[in-house]
């Protein structure tokens, strides 16, 4: 097919996974409006990239919008989003906001990775209110999924991992994840061939976080051996397709 036929092996796999995961769990519909959360970080970007491409290809229409929300630690760094959005005929919202900054106030007791992302769900689930969306697609891929998994075991004594598909709001809103089954090398590898305008996250604990922290579990337990990783990392995919698919 024209679309697929100028696509390097890395950006072929966000593609095929993704529309993989969102037949196999029923994930869009006809008429579906689906805001696209962007970070300005190679995974969201990404998934921007990859829906516009499926919404040309499913045998359906759906809706696109991408969200951004500055967390107000440099309230002009998503000019980069405001340049694209010129160049390229999709809507997008920017909201500003200081969740940032309030999250790092000292005299808080929760860590302010959970807070800044307690308060820009929040936030994004308004937008989604205000434009009728039926679905919030966020880039988390599969190392997202491990750490996670990691995190909830180690500190909350819970087994589970991330959704590739969630009900929110008794069904009005669903949340979902199409490059939950990519792997981190692909997605930084298409960012780049598609010349993706990434930008620098400013948050002054970005790669402080828990989840990074727990991204090393992968290489801990995998004791450096690449085979081991990819097979614990399959493993993760597996159980979260089977799950998907039986909310289907
Ligand atoms: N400021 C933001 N505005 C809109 N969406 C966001 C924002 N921050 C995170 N998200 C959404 O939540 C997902 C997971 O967040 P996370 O903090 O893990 O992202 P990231 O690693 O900083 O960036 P990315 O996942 O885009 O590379 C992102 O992929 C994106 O869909």
């Amino acid at each position: 097919m024209g679309i697929k036929k100028n696509l390097n092996h890395a950006q072929k796999i966000c593609l095929g996974r993704c529309g993989k995961l969102m037949q196999q769990t029923g994930m869009l519909w006809p008429g579906a409006r689906v805001g696209i959360a962007v970070s300005g970080g190679v995974d969201s970007w990404v998934l921007a990239r990859v829906l516009m491409i499926r919404q040309k290809i499913v045998p359906f229409y759906f809706e696109i919008i991408l969200l951004h929300v500055n967390p107000g630690f440099d309230p002009g760094n998503h000019q980069p989003l405001v340049d694209w959005l010129g160049a390229n005929p999709l809507p997008g919202h920017i909201q500003s906001t200081d969740i940032g900054p309030r999250a790092h106030n000292p005299g808080n007791t929760k860590s302010p990775c959970f807070l800044c992302s307690w308060s820009r769900r929040k936030v994004l689930f308004d937008l989604c209110r205000k434009y009728s969306l039926t679905h919030l697609a966020l880039g988390h891929n599969a190392e997202d999924l491990a750490a996670t998994f990691f995190m909830n075991l180690i500190q909350t004594s819970r087994v589970d991992g991330l959704s590739a598909r969630e009900e929110f709001f008794q069904g009005s809103l669903t949340l979902i994840r199409p490059l939950l089954l990519v792997e981190k090398k692909y997605i930084r590898n298409a960012a780049r061939r598609w010349e993706l305008p990434v930008w620098e996250n400013p948050c002054p604990s970005a790669g402080a976080s828990k989840r990074t922290e727990m991204e090393g579990m992968l290489d801990v337990l995998s004791g450096g051996n690449k085979k081991t990783r990819q097979n614990i990392l399959n493993a993760f995919k597996r159980w979260q397709l089977d799950l998907a698919c039986n909310l289907k």
